[in-house]
């Protein structure tokens, strides 16, 4: 299972291989400071939620080579024995500082800092991204599906459960697609073991084998009534929708009223759903059961959601799996793992980046992010280096990083600082929060946002802003490159 396995070789060779050329040279004690961020919004959304921030504590946690890893190890023909040895006593003795998980954060953010020599630091930079691109992702993918479902007028309600599962690129995809989904806005999940992980609720319907299996529709839903009297949820297109599974459910759902019990919803899962679950409330209203709620399923996603809305579907619950649990339309989130600063001597140096692409030019230096708040808004964030100090009591002006003579000046505003210490000196200094607090987190995250920055197409640039003195730190050493 997931959480028992050992994944200290969870790494790219060339983390190994780099770790034991700085052996070699004795430099792999050496202090580094690396940045992990993403340069550029997935989906065409405005933002990410940042999310998977508990499995790189577990990972770094688990950190040690084991017998078998240094067997593995040796038998490559790679490594000296006094490396191999090395790696027996290794354990991660870095500082990592990260974004709370249900962070909306922009590109070239540092969304986790980690400092510490250099063969630690580079070892865990892919298992840590992989975490973090994927959780990451589905998070913010959920979250266009759930704000698209949240736009419906007439159920204000509208809720999102997670059926992705048996779509989902195998397991682990699966069950932290489904922490992620759920972190996103997503009430519940169809995958029982990661409702059992992460006390999220789990919640179903039934299959068509199950209607398949009996003699006739109505026996099925009578059959499922008999086994769930509190929870009834009817499948309704095995064989036609409007002519026998809406007519069904009708009679059972008039049955379990005659018994004091109600029929909680159908679900409908193919078809023209627009058209599909009009004439359905219809027929449920026309037949006394106005209560009995409407779920679709079938490829569903944010765009889907919305078009359907503007068609007037009467749906108050949408199980969405592949297009949510696969991010299909837009498979990766492209976090980087970048080198900023170096120690010589006693001093921690910044270093750069540089690329023909001046937004892969990389932000020197150990920094830290501050967002500004006036009267409660989002209003720009700010990557200064770590040691500037700032009077929120004084007005400070902000100023684009390319084009600097866009500038604003912000006064009165207060500060949330964004990374916060995760481990220090290799010791777990961080509570976890649970994911329930990790999704009401994203709630209050996003609502302070403009509804420019929040929208789903097209939206606007939020600010993200360096400091003065990260600024002329970067063109120093622009210049003396270009020397
Ligand atoms: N009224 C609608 N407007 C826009 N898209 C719709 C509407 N109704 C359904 N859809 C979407 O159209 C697609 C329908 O796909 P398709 O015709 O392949 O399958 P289906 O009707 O679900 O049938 P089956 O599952 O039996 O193959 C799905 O992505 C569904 O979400
Ligand atoms: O459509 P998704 O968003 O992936 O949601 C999950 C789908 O999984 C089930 O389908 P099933 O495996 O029975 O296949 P189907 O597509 O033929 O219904 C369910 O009936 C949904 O259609
Ligand atoms: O419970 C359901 O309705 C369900 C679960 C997984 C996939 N599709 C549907």
């Amino acid at each position: 299972m997931y959480r028992d396995r050992h994944l200290t070789l969870l790494t790219d060779l060339y983390q190994l291989t780099m770790m034991y050329g700085h052996f070699r040279a004795g430099r792999h004690e050496n202090r580094v400071v690396f940045d992990l961020f993403y340069r550029r919004n997935p989906c065409g959304n405005g933002y990410v939620i940042a999310a998977g921030l508990e499995q790189v504590v577990w990972y770094i946690h688990q950190l040690s080579f084991s017998e078998d890893d240094i067997a593995y190890l040796r038998s490559l023909r790679m490594f000296s024995d006094d490396f191999l040895d090395y790696l027996r006593h290794f354990r991660f003795r870095g500082d990592v500082y990260a974004v709370p998980e249900g962070t909306v954060v922009f590109p070239n953010e540092p969304i986790l800092r980690v400092e510490g020599p250099i063969a630690e630091v580079q070892l865990i930079e892919s298992a840590v991204l992989a975490f973090i691109n994927h959780q990451s992702l589905i998070a913010t993918k959920a979250r266009r599906i759930v704000e698209a479902a949240r736009t419906n007028v007439k159920h204000p309600g509208s809720t999102v459960i997670e059926m992705g599962l048996r779509r989902s690129q195998n397991a682990d995809a699966a069950i932290f697609g489904a922490r992620a989904a759920f972190i996103g806005g997503c009430v519940a999940t169809s995958n029982v073991l990661a409702a059992q992980a992460y006390n999220i609720p789990a919640a179903g319907t039934q299959a068509h084998s199950w209607i398949q299996s009996f003699p006739s529709e109505y026996e099925a839903f009578q059959a499922y009534r008999a086994a769930f009297p509190d929870n009834t949820v009817l499948l309704v297109d095995t064989y036609d929708v409007l002519r026998s599974g809406v007519p069904n459910a009708i009679r059972v759902g008039l049955e379990m009223k005659a018994a004091g019990q109600s029929l909680k919803a159908i679900r409908i899962d193919s078809g023209d759903l627009a058209y599909l679950s009009k004439r359905a409330r219809q027929m449920l209203n026309d037949a006394g059961l106005p209560d009995v709620q409407i779920i679709a399923s079938s490829d569903l996603d944010e765009y889907t959601i919305r078009d359907l809305l503007t068609q007037g579907a009467e749906i108050d619950a949408w199980g969405v799996g592949t297009r949510l649990i696969t991010s299909e339309d837009c498979p990766s989130l492209g976090c980087v793992y970048k080198l900023v600063a170096q120690q010589f001597g006693d001093r921690m140096e910044p270093r750069i980046k540089i690329s023909e692409n001046p937004n892969k030019i990389t932000n020197p230096g150990k920094k830290k992010v501050l967002r500004l708040y006036v009267n409660g808004s989002a209003t720009a964030d700010l990557i200064a280096l770590d040691d500037e100090v700032y009077d929120p009591s004084e007005p400070l002006e902000l100023f684009h990083p390319i084009h600097t003579y866009k500038r604003k000046v912000v006064q009165n505003y207060e500060i949330e600082e964004l990374l916060r210490p995760v481990f220090v000196s290799g010791e777990l200094v961080y509570e976890l929060p649970t994911v329930q607090e990790i999704q009401a987190r994203v709630e209050t995250q996003i609502s302070a946002f403009s509804s420019e920055v929040r929208r789903h197409l097209n939206p606007h640039e939020y600010h993200v802003d360096l400091s003065k003195p990260l600024w002329d730190l970067k063109q120093r050493l622009l210049h003396e490159w270009r020397r």
